[in-house]
């Protein structure tokens, strides 16, 4: 992880909204030149991370939640659910709608998945270069009826219009936060990087100095099981057997806490359960560079 000054900030924010409303134009105008990471990959049941935006001052991690979207077909009760679980488990949800149209079933929908959910969530209305502005106004009074917003950003994701304001405001969501990923990688694996940053975090956490903060971390193996549990196997390499030793802890216990503590974010972070394998050896010289550069090209049986 890139140690960053105290004030940075960054942080999850899930996009919702039903076909049409804008997404995919207002992602690739947030993201502009700047885009780090797309996904490509169809995941059904799994948070796809659709783009990371980097700012000075933040980084914002845009997730899909598939679940939310008013289903084509029955969704599983348990799709739904992960993807619930995920909205309480962001920092803030962006939900989309269209300011050339009256709020629809859709967009009724989506709206009832926010009830009793904590986590703020900013509405944001899109294509404002089709309206009037007389008429936006009553549109947001009729929004602001039905849910209790945290704030109305009216944009135009073709013009850019409001974009900057938008991006203020779900900044302000956001928690002091590391640098999750580099500003110049490009991958459609971005989820095995974040996960080996999220295992070395714990790691520099939950160990004391003697353990420098040189280890490496390399997924080994991602496999998604039928049943729905991503299984993680992941080696975490130390430079010297005195290490190795440390973080073990006595009796594993060390490792297990590590372990422990990784697979609740990745959890987060996938919106699946997650069966995380944790091995230490012992590599002299091994640095942390090589470890990422294999991680980026790490590739699955498909
Ligand atoms: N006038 C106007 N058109 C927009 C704006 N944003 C998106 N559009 C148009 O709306 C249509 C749908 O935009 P997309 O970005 O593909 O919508 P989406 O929500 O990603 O759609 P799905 O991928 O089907 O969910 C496209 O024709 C866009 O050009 C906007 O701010 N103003």
């Amino acid at each position: 992880m890139t140690e960053e000054k105290s004030s940075f900030k960054s942080g999850f924010v899930a996009i919702v909204g039903r076909t049409n409303v804008g997404k995919s134009t207002l992602l690739n105008k947030l993201a502009g030149r700047k885009v780090a990471i797309v996904s490509e990959k169809p995941q059904t049941t799994r948070n796809k991370i659709l783009c990371v935006l980097n700012r000075e001052d933040s980084q914002v991690i845009f997730l899909d939640t598939p679940g939310i979207h008013k289903p084509k077909y029955r969704l599983g009760e348990q799709m739904v659910q992960q993807a619930l679980g995920t909205l309480k488990e962001v920092d803030a949800v962006l939900f989309l709608v269209e300011a050339n149209l009256p709020p629809g079933p859709g967009d009724n929908y989506i709206m009832r998945q926010f009830q009793d959910l904590a986590t703020p969530v900013l509405l944001v209305i899109n294509k404002i270069d089709l309206v009037r502005r007389e008429e936006l106004l009553p549109l947001i009074e009729q929004y602001s009826r039905m849910y209790n917003f945290s704030e109305i950003v009216p944009v135009s994701a073709l013009t850019g219009e409001n974009l900057s304001r938008l991006l203020d405001a779900v900044t302000g969501y956001l928690p002091e936060g590391p640098k999750y990923f580099p500003e110049d990688m490009v991958t459609d694996r971005p989820e095995t990087f974040i996960i080996t940053e999220l295992i070395r975090e714990k790691v520099l956490h939950l160990t004391s100095e003697e353990v420098p903060h040189s280890v490496a971390v390399v997924i080994e193996e991602m496999e998604n099981r039928p049943n729905g549990v991503v299984a993680v196997r992941s080696i975490i390499y130390t430079e010297k057997e005195s290490q190795k030793a440390i973080l073990i802890g006595k009796g594993g216990q060390l490792l297990k806490k590590i372990g422990q503590a990784a697979r609740e974010e990745i959890e987060r972070l996938l919106g699946a359960k997650v069966f995380l394998e944790l091995w230490v050896k012992v590599k002299p010289g091994w640095r942390n560079k090589e470890a990422q550069i294999r991680n980026l090209g790490y590739r699955d049986e498909e």
